[in-house]
């Protein structure tokens, strides 16, 4: 039975990368879809902006939408502070398969907790099944048309506090307006617009950080 690209990418790092070596699981994720076969990472110029606020922010407790392959979780994960966790969300079992092994192979597996199911069931149980209180960073990244209903529903489970920071992919391409017209209009959160390029490729992109006010 041959192989999914998602296994193609989870081969690559296993034979190129650096066990427990994060960064050089990141950068054979980039070459391996910016020369092989291009797939949805958030790329390494998104993934600079990510950095940047996963390092403004230092959250302790860090949620993730749409963990695909893995990539954006390491990067979220290695740099965390001791004891501060990531929980990631993905509907696939098989970017969810890959995923685990490459937080595995990256050295990453204790930061991080891979949650398998729909966002829209994950994040009702994330208080008593998964003892959060509220959560400090969510990169959103999966489906687009539930960026804006996930936003709600975090805000209607008491999930976010003063001060929670939101940050969306792809609002330009494949694009989330509702969820942008959302947020933009929303006295409860301030926004921030970063624009940046799709993954491996010329098309504009975007990144939105949104802070919810409280
Ligand atoms: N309810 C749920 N809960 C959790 N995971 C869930 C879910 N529902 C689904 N998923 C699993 C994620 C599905 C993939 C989401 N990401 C994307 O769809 C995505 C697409 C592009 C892209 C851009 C230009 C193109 F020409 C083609 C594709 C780029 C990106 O950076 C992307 O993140
Ligand atoms: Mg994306």
């Amino acid at each position: 039975m041959n192989q999914s690209k998602e296994e193609r990418i989870l081969n690559f790092v296993l034979q190129n990368a650096v066990r427990g070596d994060p960064c050089s699981v990141l950068e054979a994720i980039d070459k391996y879809c910016s020369q092989k076969e291009w797939s949805m990472n958030v790329g390494s110029e998104k993934g600079l902006i990510l950095d940047k606020v996963v390092e403004e922010v230092s959250p302790s407790v860090a949620l993730e939408l749409g963990t695909y392959c893995g990539y954006s979780g390491v990067r979220i994960a290695r740099l965390l502070k001791a004891g501060a966790r990531l929980l990631t969300v993905e509907f696939n079992p098989a970017f969810a398969a890959v995923a685990k092994q490459v937080f595995e192979f990256a050295g990453v597996q204790d930061k991080v907790k891979l949650i398998e199911g729909p966002s829209d069931e994950i994040i009702p149980q994330l208080k008593k099944k998964y003892e959060v209180d509220t959560v400090d960073f969510v990169f959103l990244d999966h489906w687009k048309d539930r960026y804006k209903p996930d936003t709600i529903l975090l805000q209607e489970c008491n999930l976010l506090r003063k001060g929670s920071v939101l940050l969306a992919d792809n609002v330009i391409i494949p694009g989330a307006p509702e969820f942008l017209n959302y947020v933009r209009n929303n006295s409860h959160f301030q926004c921030t617009n970063y624009p940046a390029h799709l993954e491996y490729m010329k098309a504009s992109d975007a990144m939105e950080k949104a802070v919810f006010l409280g």
